[in-house]
């Protein structure tokens, strides 16, 4: 991807969180489902995230989140039409994206010794792609809220489109002895723009946490500042099976996680996320060696 054009993606998407209020209220999250129970929050669309309960913690930014691929499955109405460049502009960078995305897949297969499309083909041809564009309003007090709270990604890997100016990301590395702690994703500078991959959820299932899904967040940026950012996230066909794959499973590492339909965890991620919590930990997917495995747990144990 030319820096000219991931240039002319940010600079749209900055023109679409500029608009009036009302303007982007048109492709609003909150939508009359017709069922006669008003006005409901769905997933896709412009808006903050969802939010369940009074006392939940907000984050600093506004979203936009649409359904990119199976291009079928798009919703129209919730594709800007203003900026006239935007959803071109998104077409363009998913096709792109996904390139990127399956290049890194068959690498990280390479790199355990499996074939190119060892990863690929467990998420499936019509891999579902997610785009989320995020806007970071200037703030008073960065000190006192996160930009967007610590998470690990929904996606087996999610592409990242940073923004080239203002930096906030932070990944959270744990402490193996040299120290841990939150780290930044530094800005390039120059005004060169930086595209990261992010291994999400659902790969640190499949490879058996071969590879682990980062923790990361994003500071708030200051009263002068504004950010922008668009990540695609790349999930596995809703009704695959998600599972440590067997190649990366024995005796001497034994399945870390339990397995589940791609869509029960791609569904209980919003209810984790707005609790602040790991889809893995909150749908309780880790296997518990105590409880899960009384057999290895007795040969843990010496028994
Ligand atoms: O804004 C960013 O740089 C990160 C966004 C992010 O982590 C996400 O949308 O999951
Ligand atoms: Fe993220």
């Amino acid at each position: 991807m030319q820096e000219p054009f991931l240039d002319a993606v940010l600079a749209s998407s900055r023109a679409f969180f500029h608009l009036p209020t009302e303007a982007k209220q048109e492709y609003s999250n909150v939508v009359d489902a017709g069922d006669g129970d008003g006005r409901k929050f769905q997933p896709e669309g412009y808006g903050v995230d969802r939010v369940d309960t009074d006392d939940q913690v907000l984050d600093w930014c506004d979203r936009l989140y649409l359904l990119v691929r199976p291009e079928e499955e798009r919703q129209p109405r919730f594709w800007p039409a203003h900026p006239p460049d935007l959803r071109g502009l998104l077409h363009e960078f998913s096709v792109e994206s996904e390139k990127v995305a399956r290049l890194v897949l068959a690498a990280m297969a390479r790199s355990l010794g499996f074939e190119d499309g060892f990863f690929a083909d467990k998420v499936g041809e019509r891999m579902p792609s997610y785009a989320r564009f995020t806007y970071y309003p200037p703030c008073p007090r960065p000190d006192l809220v996160h930009g967007l709270k610590p998470h690990t990604d929904n996606s087996v890997v999610t592409v990242l489109l940073l923004d080239e100016r203002v930096g906030g990301l932070q990944v959270f590395l744990e402490d193996d002895g040299g120290g841990g702690g939150w780290v930044d994703v530094p800005v390039l500078g120059g005004g060169r723009h930086q595209v990261l991959v992010v291994v999400g959820d659902e790969m640190e299932i499949m490879s058996n946490a071969a590879f682990r899904a980062p923790v990361h967040r994003v500071v708030a940026p200051g009263e002068a500042e504004e950010r922008v950012s668009l990540a695609v996230f790349y999930q596995p066909e809703p009704h695959r099976v998600l599972e440590p794959s067997p190649e990366l499973v024995g005796e001497e590492r034994p399945a870390m996680y339990k397995r589940l339909e791609a869509k029960a965890f791609a569904d209980g991620f919003w209810d984790a996320f707005a609790l602040g919590e790991r889809t893995i930990d909150f749908l309780k997917v880790k296997v518990d060696v105590a409880t899960d495995q009384p057999a290895a747990a007795a040969a843990v144990s010496g028994a």
